[in-house]
């Protein structure tokens, strides 16, 4: 509909409180938890829209778990705010928990209580607990959904740590939530098991569910995220979409067992040499190929250059 030709209607929608900003699922602003000297998370600003599969990467003690604690209003924030589902943490707690499924540092369960019997306990341990004839179907499904047998009565004291894995996160699926909050969901899975769960994230992902993660593994969030944020030492040093990360850096790789010679043809046009392997400032590949041959270069490869996400984290945390 034009506005403009509905002046009293755009009247009328301007007298309206903002709805919550939902299309960001999660906002921070300089969000900041210091531990005596130590900033823990040191004034970050992340910014997460509906739909995105965010990972959050970082090596270890950069301050990955700490911030997903602000975020569930587990740990105060030192200052700075965050906000989750359009609600300011943690004083809408009660409003935002239970859309939001979380999955954080090994997941705690009753060792001698069977996997379904420690989700039917999960269940009814909380405020929004299923209706009593949905919570049994609604088990089973969480179960298999995860891979594990709804069948299997075995305590969890017998499971691995791969399937304890899939407990936590069938506990966190059982509400079906809004957004998934995951701390290195993939801890302790075989190659398959970590297959399988991404495979599962995504189709949740793609039914809805919004997704941050966060790993110390370059490898699954180049698989899985559409968005990726990096903390070095607490900062936040890269937030920004996967595609735009890794397309092309308007540079051409050449790969030719030549280089010095390749080196010298090209002079200032080179941008760069990494081994074998020569970065040229080329609009056109196909004529820079010809060139090269014609000069009696081996060529064994050329393409547009493209970083991959490991060089992209790497001068990220470069920076200043
Ligand atoms: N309760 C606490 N008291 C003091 N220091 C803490 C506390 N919690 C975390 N830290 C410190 O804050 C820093 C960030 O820790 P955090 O656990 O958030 O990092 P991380 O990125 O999740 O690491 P990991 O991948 O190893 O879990 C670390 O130096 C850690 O030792």
């Amino acid at each position: 509909m034009n506005v403009r030709s509905s002046g009293a209607r755009a009247e009328l929608v301007e007298q309206l409180p903002p709805p919550p900003d939902e299309a960001v699922v999660i906002r921070t602003r300089g969000l900041t938890k210091r531990y005596g000297e130590l900033r823990a998370v040191d004034g970050i600003d992340l910014e997460v829209g509906r739909g995105a599969v965010y990972g959050f990467l970082g090596a270890n003690g950069s301050g990955k778990t700490t911030t997903v604690r602000m975020l569930l209003g587990l740990v105060l924030p030192t200052s700075g705010t965050a906000e989750v589902l359009g609600r300011p943490m943690p004083a809408g707690r009660a409003e935002v928990l239970p859309r939001v499924g979380a999955l954080i540092e090994g997941p705690g369960a009753y060792p001698h209580l069977s996997g379904r019997a420690n989700l039917a306990l999960l269940d009814a341990s909380g405020a929004d607990r299923l209706p009593r004839r949905s919570r049994h179907p609604r088990i089973t499904e969480v179960l298999a959904e995860v891979g594990l047998d709804p069948a299997d009565r075995r305590p969890t004291r017998a499971y691995s740590l791969g399937m304890r894995q899939r407990l936590g996160l069938a506990a966190a699926l059982v509400r079906r939530p809004d957004l998934l909050v995951l701390d290195e969901p993939t801890n302790g899975l075989d190659p398959q098991g970590i297959q399988e769960i991404r495979e599962l994230l995504l189709r949740l992902n793609a039914a809805g569910t919004t997704i941050f993660l966060s790993s110390h593994l370059l490898a699954e969030i180049e698989q899985m995220c559409s968005h990726v944020g990096v903390l070095d030492r607490g900062r936040l040093v890269l937030q920004e979409r996967l595609d735009v990360l890794l397309r092309p850096t308007g540079l051409v790789a050449v790969r030719t067992p030549d280089v010095q010679r390749a080196t010298e043809l090209l002079g200032s046009a080179v941008a760069g040499v990494e081994a074998d392997r020569l970065l040229v400032r080329a609009l056109d590949a196909a004529g820079l190929n010809a060139h090269l041959v014609a000069a009696g270069l081996r060529v064994a490869e050329l393409g547009p250059h493209r970083r991959d996400l490991e060089q992209v984290v790497l001068e990220a945390g470069r920076l200043p």
